[in-house]
């Protein structure tokens, strides 16, 4: 028998091998699927002899592979244990995924042994061998399975000298999507609930794969793990984690680094622009430019530093604190149940699980984000004696328009050409046509820049050049607030001239002029032109032939298109100083704290987007071919609802906070489809553009699929996401916060999300038939539930964990995105995820209550998520201690011997 360290050093060496071929994707081409698990079997014993001679064992089996090359043993996966009972049937299957190097010659052995007493899962599982008999052992080879009868092989167990038999092992093939109903009691069992272990019965040998094909690109370096479970007319189900990783992890945050140096280059080279300036804003644009520098070269720093990270798709909760990793999400993983049951089809049920998006390096002493942010609006206003105070809606304004115009500029002018084309060539449609858009456009801008804040940020741009005097010597106001700060006349610089107030309104009406005189051009000679078709009498026909003598289409309008072109660039220029000079008040009276928070707020939107791209691409590949879900992402968008399991006591209080405005701020982000240019992975990796205040995420899908979407997506419309957060704590400090401290962060961000949610499905149900939504067994009305979850998150109760219960609902009834996350996401989470799984087997799937309990420790024990803590901290234990657990609503508590200290 192998002793527990070699069960780990194997089970590490397992790890490695897992992961060795990473892609698990087939060669381009339409490649997006990789090789599914092929061999899965379920494990029973029968006749199984205890050393004691009234003892019934508890058996376990645990499964190694030999290796055909190394001739050694690797541990590969372990059932349950199944007290006290001769004739066990294990819950946890054996799933070898294609990444594995299974073949039909791969020789597997199973070893059967009896864990004496209860007490013994008080200690690892891994350790559990140490103190365990051995009953026996037996081997088959993958290809003798699949050969077998039924794929079915009966095994006797040989005991350790070799000699006596020491019962019988029944391997069974487990195919998902191929599952018939059986009638299942031809195995005698001592417990009623255990019967027959035969659970898939299938016509073809070929494991046909009824999953979407469009699996991805983006994820890699999936753990599988198999399962069966009794329903309540106890039939079987088979039921199939798969968890992976996803290279978004980095992806994501590398292009968002990218896109800030872009934006803070931009600032300072805008900053540049503004001219000449008296000393004191000279100096404070100074000042703003070396802190964008600073923020620059930290930001390239760090870049650097990712770039130098390879093969790498997730990180860890030990590097949560890691400085060059601040902007990667934590353990970012997806995590899909597939369910299959006699005579239905088969359901799918994703999660994305990632740690809460905080700057977990810069620390939690003074909170966060959002207690940062609200602190320091306040400050502002009051200690802004340097520069002029603009509210947070006028800087937000003052970037809008700032991105309007550098969207329409480029667009008014190249419209224009397009209408000169169109004249070349004398065509009146497409004279129209370009006149129609740049009429359009030239509207939006007209419209943008008569804003207020425009012209009231021109008048106090020119009051800080040089030289500047007022009227009255007086206090200039900035639309409705005061400017706190006295700009004084400097004798030593002639005066400017006296401000004209009334010059800007004339500069952006004199686009709408040039625009009308283009319109009246047009008219003109399209009217010319018709009146050219019509018969006329001789003289008049000379006079449209003198006319067209005039000159050429074109000519006649290139000059009231070039004087509209110079009065667009001519007023854009303008507003854009004026609006760098209101961003720079911003900056100015910000300094350093504002570029702190600016900083902080980077970081933690980098890892919420990671965590949401993620979600919507997982989403978006599962639901390609679902009309109704396609179309209400065009129509109204994507609900992407967070479950949090944070306490509001301690540093976690910092996290929330931050994760309640990372989330909040992934509000202004869109997604596109676009069709990939290949099928190479390379061309598959969605792309971000956009700066701080407007990103876009541009997803790229194979021709195949591109084409069969409807025609919105395939026009670029933009899709937007509706984030949500909802969080309750359940740990030990949540009990100190419910008793002697403050929840109300807690009740105020559920209570805003609930009305979010609730707006959400307000909007949903005026465009879209609810037909469009998924079918589901449990059919509470989603208006209904939406009122249990309004009492609940106003009720006063401790721990309240039915809010998270039914949020979750609502989301997969809405066809949302969920995601759950508590700081690292992997001991809570995984806690929340497997009870969500066999909540929803029970509500979704009938299956039995007697099961109920055995799943969810059968999950948690064997399952993705201690996979998960494996891949994390190189141990499988939850980090929990009894203490913390007694704290714990029951549901959320692990089975025995699955938690403990960590030793690190
Ligand atoms: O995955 P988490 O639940 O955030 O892990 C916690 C765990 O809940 C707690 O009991 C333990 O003391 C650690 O703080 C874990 O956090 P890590 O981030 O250290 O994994």
């Amino acid at each position: 028998m192998e002793d527990g360290t070699q069960h780990l050093a194997h089970c590490m060496v397992d790890m490695k091998e897992l992961s060795a071929n990473p892609e698990g994707l087939t060669a381009a081409g339409v490649i997006l699927t990789p090789k599914l698990p092929q061999v899965e079997f379920s494990l029973a014993c029968n006749d199984l002899v205890a050393s004691g001679r009234d003892r019934k064992p508890n058996a376990l089996v645990q499964v190694s592979v030999i290796d055909p090359h190394k001739q050694h043993l690797v541990s590969h996966a372990c059932t349950e244990i199944v007290e006290a009972n001769k004739d066990p049937l294990f819950l946890t299957g054996v799933t070898f995924p294609s990444e594995y190097p299974a073949s039909p010659e791969t020789l597997v052995k199973l070893t059967v042994y009896d864990a004496k007493d209860k007490s013994q899962e008080s200690v690892s599982k891994w350790l559990i061998f140490f103190c365990s008999s051995l009953l026996g052992s037996a081997t088959f080879s993958v290809g003798d399975l699949l050969k077998a009868k039924d794929e079915r092989l009966t095994l006797s167990l040989r005991s350790s000298d070799g000699v006596c038999t020491a019962g019988t092992v029944v391997v069974s093939r487990l195919k998902m999507g191929e599952m018939e109903e059986v009638d299942v009691d031809h195995i005698t069992t001592d417990i009623p609930s255990q019967k027959c272990p035969l659970v898939c019965e299938s016509a073809s040998h070929a494991c046909v794969d009824r999953e979407n094909p469009l699996t991805g690109p983006v994820f890699k370096n999936p753990v599988c793990k198999v399962y069966r479970f009794q329903t309540v007319d106890s039939k079987w189900m088979l039921v199939r984690e798969q968890m992976e990783e996803c290279t978004l992890s980095f992806s994501i945050p590398k292009q968002l680094l990218s896109l800030y140096i872009q934006e803070d280059m931009s600032r300072v080279q805008d900053l540049r622009e503004l001219g000449d300036l008296s000393p004191h804003w000279d100096n404070l644009r100074k000042e703003v430019m070396t802190r964008y520098g600073e923020t620059i070269s930290s930001y390239q720093e760090t870049l650097a530093e990712l770039d130098k990270v390879t093969g790498r798709s997730f990180k860890p909760s030990c590097c949560k604190a890691q400085k060059s990793l601040e902007f990667i999400p934590i353990n970012l993983h997806t995590q899909r149940m597939r369910v299959t049951c006699p005579r239905k089809t088969d359901a799918c049920y994703d999660i994305v699980t990632v740690g809460a998006p905080a700057a977990h390096f810069q620390g939690f002493k003074c909170g966060g984000l959002q207690r940062l942010l609200s602190r320091y609006e306040g400050e502002k206003k009051s200690t802004a004696y340097q520069c002029i105070y603009y509210s947070p809606e006028h800087t937000a304004k003052a970037q809008e328009v700032l991105s309007t115009m550098s969207l329409l500029q480029p667009l008014i002018t190249s419209l224009a050409d397009q209408l000169l084309q169109a004249a070349q060539e004398r065509s009146s449609t497409g004279l129209r046509d370009a006149l129609k858009s740049l009429s359009d456009k030239t509207e939006n801008l007209v419209h943008t820049l008569k804003d207020e804040l425009v012209k009231s940020a021109l008048l106090a741009l020119h009051a800080a050049q040089p030289g500047y005097v007022s009227k009255n010597q007086k206090q200039t106001a900035v639309q409705g607030e005061s400017v706190s700060f006295p700009l004084k006349h400097q004798d030593s610089i002639p005066h400017h001239k006296e401000y004209d107030e009334e010059e800007w309104d004339r500069a952006w009406a004199n686009v709408a002029k040039c625009l009308t005189c283009v319109i009246a051009m047009v008219d003109k000679l399209l009217e010319d032109d018709n009146s050219k078709q019509e018969p006329v009498p001789e003289q008049q026909l000379a006079d449209v032939i003198t006319s067209h003598n005039l000159g050429e289409w074109r000519e006649q309008l290139c000059p009231p298109v070039t004087r509209l072109k110079e009065c667009v660039m001519e007023v854009v220029e303008k507003a854009k100083k004026a609006m760098t000079f209101v961003l720079l008040q911003e900056a100015a009276c910000s300094i350093p704290q504002g570029f702190l928070l600016q900083q902080r707020r980077d970081v933690v939107f980098s890892q919420a987007l990671a965590a949401l791209a993620c979600g919507f691409i997982m989403k978006l590949y599962a639901g390609i071919q679902d009309k109704g879900f396609l179309r209400q992402l065009h129509l109204v968008g994507m609900v992407a609802q967070f479950e949090s399991l944070l306490s509001t006591y301690s540093e976690e209080i910092g996290m929330l906070e931050d994760m309640e405005t990372g989330i909040s701020d992934l509000q202004r982000v869109m997604f596109k489809i676009t069709e990939a240019k290949t099928d190479d992975l390379g061309d598959l990796q969605p792309l971000v553009c956009g700066r701080r205040d407007h990103f876009t995420v541009e997803v790229p899908l194979p021709r195949l699929f591109f084409q069969n979407l409807p025609e919105e997506i395939k026009e670029g419309k933009p899709l937007r996401v509706f984030p949500v957060l909802f969080n309750v704590g359940i740990n030990e400090q949540q009990t100190i916060a419910e008793r002697f401290g403050d929840i109300s962060l807690q009740e105020r961000i559920n209570q805003k999300n609930f009305e979010i949610l609730e707006a959400y499905y307000k909007s949903l149900s005026e465009k879209v038939p609810l037909e469009c939504l998924p079918c589901f067994q449990t059919q509470t009305d989603i208006k209904e539930l939406l009122e249990t979850l309004g009492q609940n998150v106003i009720t006063k109760k401790r721990k309240n964990v039915e809010i998270l219960w039914i949020a979750g609902t609502i989301c997969r009834r809405l066809n949302g995105i969920r995601f759950t996350s508590c700081k690292s996401a992997k001991d809570r989470t995984s806690m929340s995820v497997t009870l969500e799984q066999c909540a929803l087997l029970r509500d979704e799937h009938q299956l039995n209550k007697d099961f109920f309990i055995r799943a969810l420790d059968c999950m948690r024990r064997e399952g993705c998520r201690i996979e998960n803590v494996q891949k994390n901290i190189r141990c499988r234990k939850y980090a929990f201690n009894i203490l913390q657990l007694m704290a714990f609503p029951k549901c959320y508590r692990p089975p025995e011997g699955t938690y403990g200290k960590v030793d690190s």
